[in-house]
């Protein structure tokens, strides 16, 4: 483990001697002694983690020495030990921004040493929180989570890039497993927003009479359950975003209630009185197209134009040519490395029926194709047969190809053709044509090879 700088500004010789001998007892701090401000002040360069302040010292006071160091570094947390004994002083300190305040007596080794403890758990706390969110911050970066390179993503791209710089709402659109989500999370942790909370609801997912609880919060009491008071999303995503998934699926009474909370931009919780003021960055998402819903009579049309702000078309998979090879090896990587699996590559055959494929889940089934692809597959490579397209039946994946009725016909007779041995007269009886047009079929097709 690093070291753990501890000043101690203490004039007492004896006192400050047998405070710092008492904390070296512990391998893992290093402490420096000082006698007054001055030199304290003069060696905050080192960075200590914490400093350990006497409230009165030949050259200053606790409380002035405190504000000259907030000045200098406001990040050091500050103990002020001292022998006076009234709570207002100590209050005062705490106000000021002191961590803790010890009162000179035979405890105060051990309550500073409990004390140190405590602040250096929770400096840790918040680094390894930092560094979370750091981590976050990359994994959300473009280039880390949207991939594609195809002209339809470039323009979501584009607009998520306009987003970043105002507060505007934003409102995606898009088929399931698009990447609403992760678009959204891209815009978050992409704009100023980004160290403030992310919070998302999605509509589908939570029963109806929930969701204005969800929404404003509750005091205790407010309804039978709510045994304790509760922060709503709203509240919860002040400073940041607030993503609202499924936004369709909003029931009309609650539409209206949503409308006055984006309106006023203050919340009350059920069963509260007091108003909540909340600054987030809406960004809702759906598969359904809103305007439909509003001409049924759905979706309310005020509240339709109250979130639409920038509204962004996630393109489906089929729309994105060859981004869905990129996926795919994407997707492949990714499964080999976290089942620490050799290399696995895709055949080019395994690759034209992917691109041929219309992929009615979009990537999240892309991925799922893929996993099952990469344990399926023989000698690290991904073969036609390893392909399983669950989610449509074989007909509609025929279907699927563009191609010319003239075309279809040619490719189910070729295929009842193989599967009768090439028995052209058992074909023909089974389809119900002609032998000529099977004869023919299969000299054009020679012809052509
Ligand atoms: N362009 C992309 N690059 C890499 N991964 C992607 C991309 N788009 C989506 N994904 C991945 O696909 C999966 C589905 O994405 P996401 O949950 O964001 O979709 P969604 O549109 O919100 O889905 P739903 O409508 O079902 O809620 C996630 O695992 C996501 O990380």
């Amino acid at each position: 483990m690093k070291s753990f700088k501890i000043f101690v500004v203490e004039d007492d010789p004896f006192f400050g001697e047998s405070l710092k001998y008492h904390l070296k007892l512990n391998p893992d701090f290093e402490v420096f002694l000082f006698k007054t401000g001055k030199e304290c002040l003069d060696n905050l360069f080192q960075n200590p983690g914490i400093i350990c302040l006497d409230f009165g010292l030949p050259d200053t006071t606790g409380d002035v020495l405190l504000k000259k160091i907030q000045q200098i570094n406001n990040k050091i947390p500050i103990i002020i030990i001292s022998g006076q004994e009234e709570i207002e002083v100590a209050v005062d300190f705490l106000k000021s921004g002191a961590k803790d305040y010890i009162v000179k007596n035979t405890h105060t080794k051990e309550l500073l040493w409990n004390s140190i403890i405590k602040i250096r758990e929770n400096l840790s706390l918040i680094e390894e929180v930092e560094e979370l969110k750091e981590k976050l911050e990359q994994k959300f970066s473009f280039e880390n989570t949207i991939l594609g390179q195809s002209d339809a993503i470039k323009v979501v791209f584009n607009k998520i890039n306009k987003s970043l710089s105002t507060n505007i709402n934003v409102s995606i659109n898009g088929e399931t497993g698009t990447g609403k989500e992760i678009a959204a999370k891209a815009i978050h942790y992409n704009s100023d927003r980004r160290n403030k909370p992310f919070v998302a609801l999605n509509m589908a997912a939570i029963p109806k009479e929930l969701v204005e609880s969800e929404f404003f919060g509750h005091e205790k009491g407010a309804f039978t359950g709510a045994d304790q008071r509760s922060a709503g999303k709203f509240e919860q995503a002040d400073g940041g975003t607030i993503f609202l998934d499924e936004i369709a699926e909003l029931d009309l009474n609650l539409q209206s209630k949503l409308l006055r909370v984006l309106q006023e931009r203050e919340v009350t919780r059920l069963g509260g009185k007091s108003v909540i003021k909340f600054n987030a960055r809406l960004i809702t998402a759906t598969h359904k197209d809103l305007k439909e819903e509003v001409r049924k009579g759905t979706f309310r049309e005020d509240l339709y134009y109250r979130i639409t702000g920038l509204p962004i078309e996630l393109p489906p998979l089929r729309e994105r040519g060859h981004d869905i090879l990129l996926l795919a090896k994407h997707f492949c990587d990714l499964f080999t490395k976290e089942n620490k699996l050799k290399n696995i590559t895709i055949s080019k055959e395994a690759k034209e029926k992917l691109l041929k494929y219309k992929f009615p889940g979009n990537i999240r089934e892309l991925k799922s194709i893929i996993d099952l692809a990469c344990v399926m597959c023989e000698n690290n490579e991904i073969s036609v047969d390893d392909l399983t397209f669950e989610s449509i039946n074989a007909a509609d994946f025929f279907l699927s190809e563009d191609k010319t009725l003239k075309e279809f016909t040619a490719e189910i007779i070729l295929y009842y053709l193989k599967k009768n041995n090439e028995d052209v007269l058992k074909t023909a009886r089974q389809l119900d044509i002609g032998k000529s047009t099977i004869y023919n079929l299969i000299q054009s097709s020679q012809t052509k090879k």
